[in-house]
C-alpha cells in the first residue's frame, strides 16, 4: 500500500508532497484567518453534545475562568456551531479558496460530516481509542487524520488494525493533549516511532506547545500533516487560546515550512553546480613541497596540498601519488598536474 494518497481534492499527502497544514479553529471561532496565513484547510470541532456527554457530564459545574456557562453542557452548547452556521462556514470556505473539515465527536456528527461532503474527517486524540466510532468513520470511505493524544503505543496499534483493511487512506498524528503543551512533553521522537511501525501511512503532529519551532522541527522529522490551533489573540478567554498561534505566526509557520521542504532537496551528495566557484577559489590542490627533478619518483615528502594556481590533482589523490614517477622538472611550491607524471589512472581535478 502506498504511503501517500488524496486527502483532499487534487491535494495528495504523504511522499513527497508539501506537508498538509491544517489550522485548527476549533472552539476559537475565528472563520476567516487562515487563508491569509497560507494554511492548507480550516478545521472546527463536530459534535451532539447529548450524544457526546451523557447527563452527568453536562451538569457538571464548570468554574473555570474559560468557561462560557455554569455547567459543562452550558459552555459546551455555548461553543457549538448549527448545522445551519456549518453549511455556511462551509460555503465561506468555498469562497476563499480553503479546504474545510472538523473533527466529529459522535456518530451523528461523522453523518453529517459526511453528509456536508468534507474531504476528511478528523478524529480527535480523545476519539481516538473509540473503536467503535473509528469502525464507523472508516466505513464512510473519506480519508481520515487520527490524532493520537492521551493514547499509548499498543491502543495506537489496534486503531491500525481495525482501520487498516476498512480505509487505507488515513493517517496518524503524534500529539499530547494539554495547553499549552511543556516542550518536555512533547515527544517528537513518536514521530520516527510511528513511521517505523506504520510503514505505509503517513505521519503528522498535532502541536499544543506555544510557538513554531517545534512544529517546523516536527515537519523535519518527516510529518506528512501539521495542525495548529489559530487564534486572533492568544489572550483572549477560552482553553485553547494560549497555545494557539496568531495570524502572523501561522504565516511565519507555513512560509518556514515551504522553506524547509525546499531545503530537504536530494539524498544524493553530489558537487553541486552552485559550489563550483567556491570549488575554484577555495578547494586545494596538491603541489611541490621542493623542486621535483623529471625521472624522480614522488614521496609524501615532497608532497604538500594547498590552494594553487592553477588547480591540479585534489587532495584526496595525495596517497596514490606516491610511487608515481615524474617526466618533467616541477618547481618549489608549483601545483603538480597530471601532465607533469607518468600517465597512469590518476584523475586531475
Ligand atoms: C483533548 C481535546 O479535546 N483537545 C481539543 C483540541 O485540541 C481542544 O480544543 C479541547 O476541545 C479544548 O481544549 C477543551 O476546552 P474546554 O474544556 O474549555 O471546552
Ligand atoms: C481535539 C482535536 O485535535 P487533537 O486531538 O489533534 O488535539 C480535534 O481535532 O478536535
Amino acid at each position: 500500500m502506498p504511503l501517500e494518497f488524496q486527502l483532499c481534492p487534487a491535494r495528495m499527502i504523504g511522499g513527497d508532497h508539501p506537508c498538509f497544514i491544517i489550522a485548527e479553529i476549533g472552539q476559537n471561532h475565528q472563520g476567516d484567518l487562515a487563508i491569509d496565513c497560507g494554511a492548507d484547510c480550516a478545521k472546527f470541532q463536530k459534535s451532539e453534545i447529548p450524544l457526546r456527554f451523557n447527563r452527568a457530564a453536562l451538569v457538571r459545574p464548570y468554574t473555570s475562568p474559560n468557561s462560557w456557562g455554569p455547567t459543562y453542557g452550558e459552555h459546551k452548547k455555548h461553543l457549538e456551531f448549527s448545522h445551519d452556521q456549518y453549511r455556511e462556514l462551509q460555503r465561506y470556505a468555498a469562497e476563499v479558496g480553503i479546504f474545510f473539515t472538523a473533527s466529529a465527536w459522535d456518530e451523528a456528527s461523522v453523518d453529517f460530516l459526511h453528509r456536508l461532503g468534507v474531504p476528511f474527517i478528523k478524529v480527535a486524540s480523545a476519539d481516538a481509542n473509540n473503536l467503535r466510532q473509528l469502525e464507523f468513520t472508516a466505513k464512510k470511505g473519506c480519508p481520515m487524520v487520527i490524532s493520537s493524544g492521551m493514547q499509548n503505543m499498543d491502543t495506537m496499534r489496534r486503531v491500525y488494525d481495525l482501520v487498516k483493511p476498512l480505509n487505507p487512506n488515513f493517517c496518524f498524528l503524534q500529539c499530547t493533549s494539554t495547553y499549552p503543551l511543556d516542550l518536555n512533553n512533547v515527544n517528537l521522537r513518536v514521530i520516527q516511532t510511528f513511521r517505523k511501525e506504520f510503514t505505509d501511512i503517513p505521519v503528522g503532529y498535532s502541536g499544543h506547545e506555544t510557538g513554531i519551532a517545534i512544529s517546523i522541527a516536527a515537519v523535519a522529522m518527516g510529518a506528512k500533516v501539521l495542525e495548529r490551533h489559530v487564534t486572533l489573540d492568544k489572550t483572549l478567554k477560552g482553553s485553547d487560546h494560549a497555545a494557539s498561534l496568531e495570524p502572523n505566526e501561522l504565516a511565519e509557520l507555513v512560509r518556514s515550512v515551504r522553506c524547509v521542504e525546499l531545503a530537504f532537496g536530494s539524498p544524493e551528495k553530489y558537487r553541486l553546480p552552485c559550489e563550483q566557484s567556491c570549488a575554484a577559489k577555495l578547494g586545494k590542490s596538491v603541489v611541490a613541497r621542493v623542486a621535483i627533478k623529471a625521472g624522480a619518483t614522488l614521496t609524501q615528502d615532497m608532497l604538500a596540498v594547498k590552494v594553487a594556481e592553477p588547480s591540479g590533482l585534489p587532495p584526496e589523490e595525495i596517497f596514490n601519488l606516491q610511487g608515481r614517477r615524474v617526466i618533467s622538472d616541477i618547481k618549489e611550491d608549483d601545483t603538480i598536474t597530471a601532465d607533469a607524471l607518468e600517465p597512469n589512472n590518476c584523475s586531475a581535478k
